[in-house]
C-alpha cells in the first residue's frame, strides 16, 4: 500500500505540502489542476509546476485526481471527440512527468452529493452528511446556490462553470438512459484506453457518490455487476477501478471487502473512508474508525492486505476536528488521523504474516 494524499494545489488549499510531508508514510500528492474547465488540454507549464513544487517536498505526483470528462462526452453528443482529443493529449502529458494513474469519473452534472457540508456530530466535529428525504424534494439549484455560498474555494465537481447551465444540462439529460450512458462510456474508453496503454497510465474511474441515480439523473457506477460491465467494456489492465470504500458503501449491499478481493487486479487506486449509515438511508461521515461508522474498515483493509495491494490509497473525506478552517472533508487533521490508523492496521497484518500456519 503506496500511502497518498489529496492535495489541492498553491493558494487552493489550506494544507501545505509541508503538512503533508510530515504525515508518517505518506509518499505522494494526489493532484489536478483544479482551475482548467473540463474539455481543456492540461498544459505542461501548468503540470510542471505541480510536479516541481510538490518534488521539492520529497512527495511524488504519480496520482492524478481528477481529469474530468466533459458533459459533451457523457451526453454523447457529436461535439465530443474535440474534447476526447484534448483528453488524450492530457494523457501524454502526464505520462511525460511520470503520472502513473488517472482517477476520473462518469456521473452526469454533479460528481458526489450530499446536503449538508457541515453537520455536527455529537462531540461537536462538523462532517458531510446526505439526507435522503432532502434529497428527494430539494430543487438542484438551490443545492447548488447553498454550496457555492459556503466558501471561497470552489468544491472539486461543484466548479462554477460546470454548474452555470445547470437547467439546460438536466434538460439534455432528460434523454439519457442509464444504457445511453453505458454507450457513450464505452465510446470515451474504447478512443482513451489505447492511448493509456501506450503510454503506461491506468485509468481508474471513481464509483458514483451516491451510488444511486440522484434528481433523476442516470448513475452507472453502483455496484459489483456494473463494475463487471465496466471493466469489459474494454478488457485492458489500463481499465481500471479507483475503490471508493465510502463511495459504494453507502449502499450496504456492496459488500466492500468482497468487491477488493473480485477486482484486485484492476485496483490502482483506493480510497478509504467510512460513513454512518442511519436506518432512513440517510449517512454521515465519521472518522476512519470501524467502530464510528457501518463500514468495516479493520476487514476492507485486510483484503487489500490479503491481496497483496501495491497500489496507491489515500484516506479519503475527514471530519472537520479541532475547529480546522478548511475544505469540507479535505482537512489535515482527520485526514492525517485517518492514515495512522490505516497504518496500524496495515502494519500489524504485516507483522502478523506468516505467524498462522
Ligand atoms: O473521492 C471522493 O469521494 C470525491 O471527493 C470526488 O470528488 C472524487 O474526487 C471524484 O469523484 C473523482 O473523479
Ligand atoms: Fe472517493
Amino acid at each position: 500500500m503506496r500511502m497518498v494524499f489529496r492535495w489541492y494545489g498553491d493558494g487552493n488549499d489550506t494544507v501545505t505540502l509541508q503538512q503533508i510531508k510530515q504525515i508518517p508514510g505518506v509518499e505522494g500528492v494526489v493532484w489536478a489542476l483544479h482551475d482548467l474547465a473540463a474539455g481543456e488540454e492540461w498544459p505542461m507549464d501548468k503540470i510542471l509546476e505541480v510536479v516541481h513544487a510538490s518534488k521539492s517536498y520529497g512527495l511524488h505526483t504519480e496520482v492524478v485526481e481528477s481529469v474530468n470528462v466533459h458533459e459533451d462526452i457523457k451526453l454523447g453528443l457529436p461535439t465530443r471527440d474535440q474534447y476526447i482529443d484534448n483528453y488524450k493529449r492530457t494523457i501524454k502529458n502526464l505520462a511525460q512527468v511520470g503520472v502513473k494513474v488517472i482517477c476520473y469519473n462518469f456521473m452526469p452534472v454533479f460528481d458526489w452529493i450530499r446536503t449538508e457540508l457541515n453537520k455536527e456530530h455529537e462531540d461537536g466535529s462538523r462532517a458531510l452528511f446526505y439526507e435522503r428525504a432532502k434529497i428527494e424534494h430539494i430543487d438542484p439549484m438551490e443545492l447548488v446556490d447553498q454550496f457555492s455560498r459556503h466558501s471561497d474555494l470552489t468544491m472539486p465537481g461543484w466548479e462554477p462553470e460546470r454548474l452555470q447551465s445547470l437547467t439546460n444540462l438536466f434538460a439534455m439529460y432528460k434523454r439519457v438512459t442509464e444504457e445511453d450512458l453505458w454507450n457513450h462510456l464505452q465510446y470515451f474508453l474504447e478512443q482513451i484506453i489505447p492511448v493509456a496503454e501506450a503510454n503506461g497510465v491506468k485509468m481508474a474511474i471513481h464509483p458514483d457518490d451516491p451510488p444511486w441515480s440522484v434528481f433523476g439523473l442516470p448513475r452507472i457506477i453502483t455496484n459489483k455487476e456494473n463494475i463487471r460491465r465496466l471493466l469489459q467494456l474494454v478488457d485492458s489492465p489500463f481499465n481500471c477501478v479507483t475503490l471508493c470504500s465510502g463511495a459504494l458503501g453507502a449502499n450496504l449491499d456492496n459488500d466492500i471487502p468482497d468487491l477488493v478481493r473480485e477486482f484486485t487486479d484492476r485496483i490502482p487506486f483506493a480510497h478509504i473512508r467510512n460513513i454512518k449509515i442511519y436506518d432512513n438511508g440517510d449517512f454521515i461521515e465519521t472518522s476512519h474508525r470501524t467502530r464510528d461508522g457501518s463500514l468495516d474498515i479493520v476487514n476492507i483493509v485486510k483484503a487489500f492486505h490479503d491481496t497483496g495491494f501495491t497500489g496507491y490509497a489515500r484516506p479519503d473525506h475527514g471530519r472537520q476536528i479541532w475547529s480546522e478552517n478548511c475544505r469540507p472533508g479535505y482537512g489535515l487533521y482527520d485526514r492525517a488521523l485517518g492514515i495512522m490508523y490505516l497504518w496500524g492496521i496495515w502494519d500489524s497484518l504485516e507483522n502478523g504474516k506468516g505467524a498462522k500456519s
